[in-house]
C-alpha cells in the first residue's frame, strides 16, 4: 500500500461574513433586548433586570423602602444602577454579537435568491412562463445555460454543467444528468452553466434548501438545547438560594446594628448569582452553529451540533472517507492460463455499461491494453453494479454472461455454473487485498479469467486525525463493501477501533443501532438514498449536499463542501462547545470567592468581619462598587472566549475536566481578587466612592 507523503491538504473552506457594522447593529440591539418579554428567558438575568428598576427607584427616592444610610445615598445608588444597566446591556450584547454573525450569513444568502421567471412544462411539452414562486412540488421546468435554478428539484431530462458556489463557494461547475443517485438534485439559487436540464420540482416556494438554510443560520427558530436546558435550571436553583440568603440578611443587621440598604442588598445579590455565565450562556451557543456553519456545514438545530460533543462512536465508510476513492484500474492478473489480451477483452465486455468510476477505470486500462469490442452493443444489454449483489457485467449476444464483482460474490456465480475455481485465483485475491486495494474477479460464464485490481490510497493525515479521537474517547468504526483483509490492512494503516468487511447498507443501520443499544452516541455521513435510514437513526447524521434529497432530509446536518472527514471537525466543534459552557461555568462560580471577601467584610464592619478584609478595599462604598463593576465588565471580556471557543486539546474527558478545573476554576478565584483591587485604587483615586 502506497501513501502519499505529502502534507494534508487543509480543506478548512472557512465562509467569510461581512462583520462590517456587526457591532454596532449589535450594541444597538443590545438595548432592544432589554425588553421584559426578552429578559424573561434568562432568570439569571432577569433578576439583576428587576434589581436594575429597584436600585433606580432608590436613586429618585433614597428612603422608598426604609432609610439608606451613608452621606449622598442618591449618587451611591446612581452609580449602581449604571453599573447594573451596563451589565444587562453587556449581556445582550453577547447574545446580539453571536447571533449577528448568523445574521450576516443569512443576508449573503437571500442574495442568491431573486423571484426570477421559470419556464413551466404543460402536459404536452410546451413551455409557459410563470413567476418562480408559482411553482409547486410536482412541476416541470426547463432551464438553460445562464438560468439561475429557480427551485429544488431533481433532473429528469438533459445533461449540464451547474454552478454551485452560491451555496457551496465552491467554484467548479458540477455535472448534472438524471438517474444517477448523486448527480440528479438540484438547488434552487444555483446557475445553469451550460445546455439545459429538465427538472422535477420537489420543494414548494419558501421550503426549499435555501429557505431552511436561512432560517437556520438566523437562528429564527433555535430553541434552546437539553444541556442548555439543565444548565439554566441550575442557575436559576443557584439565584434562588443567593435570593433567599440575601433576604434574611437585614434580620441579621438589625441584630448586629449594622443596617443595610435595598441597594446594597441588590448589589450583593447581582455580585453573587452566577451573572457572568448566565449573560454567556445563549452566545455560546449560538458561536458553536455559527462556527459549524463556518465549516460550510448546515445543521438543522443547536441540539445536533451539541449532540457532537456527546458522541462516543464514529461510523465512517472505507472508499471515499478513509481512502481518497477514485479506486482505479491498476493492474489486470490472469488466471487459469488465459492470456493477458483475452483477459482485457473480457473486462472490456464485463464494464462498457458500467457507469462507475471503477467501471469506466477498466474500460481505460483495457483499452490502453489493446481490447477493442467485438460485439453488437445494441444487442447486448448491461447489468448494474449493486451493493447487494456486488456484481456487475454484461450480457453479450448468444446468452454469453461476462460478470465481475467481489471474488467470494464471482465465485458463487461461476459455482452455481459448475464452474471450477483453482488456488491460483485465491492467491492473486490475496496479493491485492494484502497491498489494501479492492479484487474483482472477472468471469465469462463459469471460467475465471483473472482479478482486477482496483488501487485507493489512504487519505493523507486520516491516521492523525484516528488518534486524536481516540484520545477524545470516541470509537471509530470503519464499514465496507469490501472484503475482510482489504478491510484490515486498510483498518490497520488508517489506525481505526473496528472495521466491518462485507457490510452490506442494511448492516450500516445494524452497527449504529447496536452501539446505541449499549448507550453510545452515534455519529456517521452519508450520501445515497440507501444512506438516509441510517442517518436517520444516528443521533448525528451528516449528508453530503451532493447526496440525494432523501438523505438530506434524514440527516441532522449537510456538509455543503461534500467533503466526509469533515465529521472529524465538527465532533471536534461539539465537543469545544461543551467544554466552553463548562469552563465559563466553572470560572464564574469561583469568582464568587473573592466577590463574597470584598462585599462581606464593606457591610458588616461593625462586627469583626473584617478579619476577612483581607484584599484591604478603600470603603464600604468602594468595595461594593468594585465588585459590581468587575462582575459587569467580566462579561464583555470573555465575549470573544465565548464565541470562539476555548483552545481545544484532544483529550479525555476526565482529563480535560482536571485541567479545566485548574485553569478556570483555580483562575476564576484568583482573577477577580486581583482585578477588583486594581479597580477599587482606580475609582478611589477618581473620588467616585
Ligand atoms: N462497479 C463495480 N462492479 C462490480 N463490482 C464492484 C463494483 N464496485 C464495487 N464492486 C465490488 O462490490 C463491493 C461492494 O461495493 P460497495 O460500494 O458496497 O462497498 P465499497 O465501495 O467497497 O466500500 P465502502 O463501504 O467503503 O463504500 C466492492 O468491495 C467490490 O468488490
Ligand atoms: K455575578
Ligand atoms: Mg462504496
Amino acid at each position: 500500500m502506497q501513501t502519499n507523503t505529502k502534507p494534508r491538504q487543509e480543506r478548512k473552506h472557512i465562509r467569510k461574513t461581512n462583520t462590517s457594522g456587526l457591532y454596532s447593529r449589535a450594541f444597538q440591539q443590545a438595548f432592544v433586548k432589554l425588553h421584559p418579554r426578552n429578559m424573561l428567558k434568562n432568570p439569571v438575568m432577569f433578576l439583576v433586570w428587576v434589581g436594575t428598576i429597584v436600585t433606580a427607584l432608590v436613586t429618585i427616592e433614597p428612603n422608598l423602602f426604609g432609610t439608606s444610610p451613608g452621606d449622598n445615598p442618591r449618587l451611591f445608588n446612581g452609580l449602581i444602577t449604571i453599573i447594573l444597566f451596563f451589565t444587562l446591556v453587556f449581556a445582550n450584547f453577547a447574545e446580539a454579537v453571536a447571533e449577528g454573525r448568523g445574521k450576516a450569513q443569512a443576508d449573503s444568502l437571500r442574495a442568491t435568491k431573486s423571484d426570477s421567471t421559470a419556464r413551466k412544462l404543460l402536459p404536452d411539452d410546451t413551455t409557459q412562463e410563470v413567476s418562480s414562486t408559482a411553482l409547486r412540488r410536482g412541476d416541470r421546468i426547463k432551464v438553460i445555460s445562464g438560468d439561475i435554478i429557480p427551485a429544488d428539484g431533481e433532473v429528469i431530462g438533459g445533461i449540464a454543467s451547474v454552478d454551485e458556489s452560491a451555496i457551496t463557494g465552491e467554484s467548479a461547475p458540477v455535472l448534472k444528468q438524471p438517474g444517477t443517485d448523486i448527480a440528479s438534485s438540484v438547488t434552487g439559487g444555483t446557475r445553469i452553466t451550460s445546455d439545459e436540464l429538465i427538472i422535477r420540482v420537489t420543494a414548494d416556494p419558501g421550503q426549499g434548501f435555501i429557505d431552511r438554510m436561512i432560517s437556520l443560520v438566523e437562528g429564527a427558530n433555535r430553541s434552546k438545547t437539553p444541556n442548555e436546558i439543565a444548565l439554566t435550571v441550575l442557575l436559576a436553583v443557584l439565584t434562588q438560594v443567593f435570593l433567599v440568603v440575601i433576604a434574611t440578611l437585614p434580620t441579621v443587621s438589625v441584630y448586629v446594628k449594622s443596617p443595610v440598604s435595598i441597594a446594597v442588598l441588590i448589589a450583593l445579590l447581582v455580585a453573587l448569582i452566577p451573572t457572568t455565565i448566565g449573560g454567556l450562556l445563549s452566545a455560546i451557543g449560538i458561536a458553536g452553529m455559527d462556527r459549524v456553519a463556518q465549516f460550510n456545514v448546515i445543521a438543522t438545530s443547536g441540539r445536533a451540533v451539541e449532540a457532537c460533543g456527546d458522541i462516543n462512536t464514529l461510523v465512517l465508510d472505507k472508499t471515499g472517507t478513509i481512502t481518497l476513492g477514485n479506486r482505479m484500474a491498476e493492474e489486470f492478473i490472469t488466471v487459469n492460463g488465459h492470456s493477458a489480451k483475452d483477459m482485457a477483452q473480457v473486462a472490456l465486455a464485463s464494464s462498457v455499461f458500467d457507469d462507475t468510476p471503477e467501471g469506466r477505470s477498466i474500460v481505460t486500462l483495457a483499452e490502453k491494453l489493446g481490447a477493442r469490442i467485438d460485439f453488437e452493443p445494441n444487442e447486448a444489454k448491461g447489468l448494474e453494479f449493486s451493493a447487494k449483489t456486488r456484481m456487475s457485467g454484461t450480457d453479450l449476444p448468444g446468452g454469453i454472461e461476462v460478470r465481475k464483482g467481489a471474488v467470494d460474490a464471482i465465485k458463487g456465480f461461476v459455482r452455481s455454473r459448475n464452474g471450477k475455481l483453482t488456488p491460483e485465483l485465491d492467491a492473486a485475491f490475496e496479493k491485492v487485498s494484502r497491498l489494501g486495494g479492492t479484487p474483482l474477479a472477472l468471469c465469462k460464464d463459469n471460467d475465471i479469467y483473472g482479478v482486477v485490481y482496483l488501487k485507493d490510497i489512504i487519505k493523507p493525515g486520516i491516521s492523525e486525525r484516528f488518534d486524536q479521537m481516540r484520545r477524545m474517547g470516541i470509537k471509530t468504526v470503519m464499514l465496507t463493501g469490501d472484503n475482510r483483509i482489504t478491510a484490515s490492512v486498510i483498518a490497520a494503516e488508517a489506525g481505526v477501533d473496528d472495521f466491518i468487511a462485507e457490510a452490506t447498507p442494511e448492516d450500516k443501520i445494524e452497527v449504529i443501532r447496536s452501539e446505541q443499544a449499549q448507550g453510545k452516541l452515534v455519529a456517521m455521513t452519508g450520501d445515497g438514498t440507501n444512506d438516509a435510514p441510517a442517518l436517520a437513526q444516528a443521533n448525528v447524521g451528516v449528508a453530503m449536499n451532493s447526496g440525494t434529497q432523501a438523505a438530506k432530509e434524514a440527516a441532522n446536518m449537510v456538509d455543503l463542501d461534500s467533503d466526509p472527514t469533515k465529521l472529524i471537525d465538527i465532533v471536534t466543534i461539539g465537543k469545544q462547545l461543551l467544554i466552553t459552557r463548562g469552563a465559563l461555568t466553572t470560572f464564574s462560580i469561583a469568582n464568587d470567592v473573592a466577590k463574597y471577601f470584598a462585599i462581606i467584610p464593606a457591610i458588616f464592619p461593625e462586627i469583626g468581619v473584617s478579619a476577612l478584609n483581607i484584599m484591604g478595599l478603600a470603603s464600604t462604598q468602594s468595595a461594593i462598587l468594585s465588585a459590581l463593576i468587575y462582575n459587569a465588565l467580566i462579561i464583555p471580556a470573555l465575549i470573544p472566549l465565548a464565541l470562539t471557543g476555548v483552545k481545544f486539546r484532544a483529550l479525555s474527558a476526565d482529563q480535560l475536566l482536571q485541567r479545566n478545573i485548574f485553569i478556570y476554576g483555580f483562575g476564576g478565584v484568583i482573577a477577580p481578587f486581583i482585578a477588583i483591587k486594581v479597580i477599587d485604587v482606580l475609582i478611589t483615586a477618581v473620588g467616585l466612592a
